[in-house]
């Protein structure tokens, strides 16, 4: 089940003063995006139903929408709390964290495949809802202490996430929330998270 953000015309009020928002803003916002995503039967591999969220990067409305909306939900979020730090999975969690970072002053930190980062790194392995690989973090991205955010497109397995926030508490990151478009609810993988989840288009608009 999806979160809500109760006090988040409140809260953007205060933060955002050139949008003036609403619940019925952010209702507005899911439905659009809603009806931008496409599904692919048996892709990457026979039995998968691929869920294409690219069409919403591909209109620069929509795109707006969906930055915005998670701004919307972050600013309503966590006791006021606002985070230092968002982390993206590679690679469809860097076409939404760097641009809510900047809308919202806070870092930008990436979860790499394995073998793209230069320097010291953590390692940690995972399994996913078609296979299985590595993720690796620099080992001084995220400061002990520091309140952090995870985003990626969809949640499938939770595989993916759980290697990310692993790495995050191996720093001494605090977790607020892991955030995504979607959630294949029926692979259950909010469950492994070790944080509260967040998903936009799950449930009510
Ligand atoms: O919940 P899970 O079962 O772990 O699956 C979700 C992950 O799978 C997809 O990424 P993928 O590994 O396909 O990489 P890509 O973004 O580089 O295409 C998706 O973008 C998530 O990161
Ligand atoms: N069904 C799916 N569609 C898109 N990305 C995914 N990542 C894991 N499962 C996926």
């Amino acid at each position: 089940m999806s979160q809500t953000a109760p006090d988040a015309s409140a809260q953007v009020a205060r933060h955002s003063s050139s949008h003036p928002a609403s619940a019925a803003e952010l209702a507005g916002l899911k439905v659009k995006l809603r009806g931008a995503l496409r599904q692919f039967p048996d892709f990457p591999s026979k039995g998968i139903l691929f869920e294409d969220i690219l069409p919403i990067f591909a209109d620069a409305s929509l795109h707006e929408a969906l930055i915005r909306s998670l701004e919307l939900h972050i600013l309503g979020a966590y006791g006021g709390q606002k985070p230092d730090v968002i982390v993206g999975l590679e690679a469809r969690g860097f076409l939404i964290g760097p641009s809510l970072a900047l809308r919202l002053g806070a870092s930008f930190v990436p979860v790499r495949k394995q073998g793209k980062l230069p320097g010291p790194c953590i390692t940690q392995g995972y399994e996913k809802e078609y296979g299985e690989d590595f993720f690796q973090m620099q080992s001084d991205s995220i400061k002990p202490g520091q309140k952090v955010v995870v985003v990626d497109d969809i949640i499938a397995t939770g595989g993916s996430a759980l290697a990310g926030g692993q790495m995050i508490q191996k720093m001494g990151g605090d977790l607020l929330e892991f955030i995504f478009i979607l959630e294949l609810e029926f692979l259950h993988g909010r469950d492994k998270l070790p944080a509260p989840v967040y998903t936009l288009l799950s449930g009510q608009a």
